[in-house]
């Protein structure tokens, strides 16, 4: 069911949002911060763009959603040495989504 498939991805959202290892991906990664990350990252995304998405019905299915979850992980593990404070934070929230992900299927 359509809406039933958006409150499981606004359930999970609001998990990750919550989640300790959460912090790195609240927001938009700021450039003037991050001067390199405009160059590499071609299609930045966090957890605040993806809750306006999801609130502007901009996600059609589970599918939609799961890809920008992916891709800020992706974006995470391009830009940061797995060894950094926020690329493990990036390897800990992909596992907490995946896991949750296949719970809620
Ligand atoms: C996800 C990410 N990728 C690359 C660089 C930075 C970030 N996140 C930042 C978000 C604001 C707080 S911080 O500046 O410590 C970390």
């Amino acid at each position: 069911e359509q809406s039933e498939d958006m409150t499981v991805c606004r359930l999970i959202l609001t998990e990750m949002d919550k989640h300790d290892d959460g912090w790195p991906f609240l927001k938009p990664v700021n450039f003037k911060q991050f001067p390199a990350y405009k160059k590499y990252i071609r299609q930045p995304m966090d957890f605040t763009t993806m809750k306006n998405k999801l609130r502007d019905n901009q996600y059609k299915t589970r599918g939609d959603f799961a890809a920008d979850v992916r891709l800020i992980f992706n974006n995470c593990q391009t830009f940061n040495e797995d060894d950094s404070e926020v690329g493990r934070a990036g390897h800990n929230m992909r596992k907490f989504f995946e896991v949750r992900w296949k719970q809620l299927l």
